[in-house]
């Protein structure tokens, strides 16, 4: 899916001004047992521009990947709205504007890794060579080219997860929504595909909103990354990453003075000050 254009859109079309997700005044209360209701999000305000790399960060059961449901309208709000490139979450899921990767893989267990990867293509009407090539491209990329013929059930769950990304990347789409993708991953993979993301990304120009659990992590792949409070969700502030376009970045910037400095701003965020007691379910390292 390429990035979206103004110009000969379609009514209703995606727009190149919109922002790639809106979300304003956002509520998520879940019923609970014995009437007792859970207040997951509560007056959550985001928005994310088109090509911006945000990053969500927070403690366990903040509603981090709550948020992400509502965006990927998987879940409605209990209040407020979300717009994802102008028009509303539902229209945008049927439009296919985004692609998902989230902490399960969601493969098809009947069908092999390339039919996986190229689902979302042939679904949306590419031609079966095309399909091939990028599929390819994307097997290469993920480190799987060797097993374009196994099925799920006969990967790890790490490699289950690169080919849920390879899916999620395949089309390009305009919007990825990612949820703790890489939280399985041994840590070289991780490094090796935070850096591949950025690079896909700056050639896709595509927006991403990202949940993790990992500050460097969030550092390392954002423009912007939003540190939530406890729940009920609401976001406690947000840290203007300023290493330059992710895109830009390389292995270097993980040693770099200026990196460091992000990871300290971000993690006094999560603490509300420079205690440096981490949040249960917020990795420092
Ligand atoms: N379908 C649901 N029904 C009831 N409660 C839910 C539901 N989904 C989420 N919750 C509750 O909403 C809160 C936020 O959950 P969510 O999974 O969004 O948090 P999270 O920040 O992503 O957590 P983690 O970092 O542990 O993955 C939690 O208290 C959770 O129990």
């Amino acid at each position: 899916m390429t990035a979206p254009t103004a110009a000969g859109a379609a009514p209703g079309a995606p727009t190149a001004t919109a922002a790639a997700v809106q979300v304003t005044g956002v509520g998520r209360v879940f019923p609970g047992e014995g009437g007792r209701s859970v207040t997951a999000l509560e007056h959550v305000d985001l928005t994310v521009g088109a090509g911006e790399f945000v990053s969500l960060i927070g403690p366990s059961g903040c509603g981090k990947s709550t948020l992400l449901r509502l965006v990927a309208d998987l879940d409605e709000p209990t209040s407020g709205s979300i717009a994802v490139f102008g028009r509303p979450a539902r229209e945008a899921r049927l439009g296919h504007d985004y692609g998902i990767a989230f902490q399960q893989a969601g493969l098809l267990p009947w069908r092999t890794v390339r039919a996986n990867i190229e689902l979302p293509l042939s679904l949306h009407g590419v031609g079966r060579g095309a399909r091939r090539e990028r599929a390819d491209e994307m097997l290469a990329l993920v480190g799987l080219t060797d097993f374009a013929d196994h099925f799920p059930d006969q990967l790890s769950g790490g490699m289950q997860q690169r080919v849920a990304i390879a899916r999620a990347l395949a089309e390009r789409p305009s919007l990825l929504l990612m949820d703790e993708p890489f939280g399985a991953l041994d840590e070289m993979t991780r490094e090796r595909l935070q850096s591949e993301l950025v690079r896909i990304c700056a050639e896709t120009q595509a927006a991403v909103v990202f949940v993790t659990h990992s500050i460097p992590e969030a550092v390392f792949l954002s423009d912007r990354v939003v540190v939530m409070s406890a729940r009920p969700g609401r976001i406690a502030g947000i840290v203007d990453v300023g290493l330059g376009r992710s895109g830009s970045r390389d292995d270097a910037l993980r040693e770099d003075e200026a990196y460091f400095a992000a990871v300290t701003a971000v993690r006094e965020a999560l603490h509300g000050g420079a205690d440096g007691v981490p949040s249960r379910g917020v990795e420092t390292r």
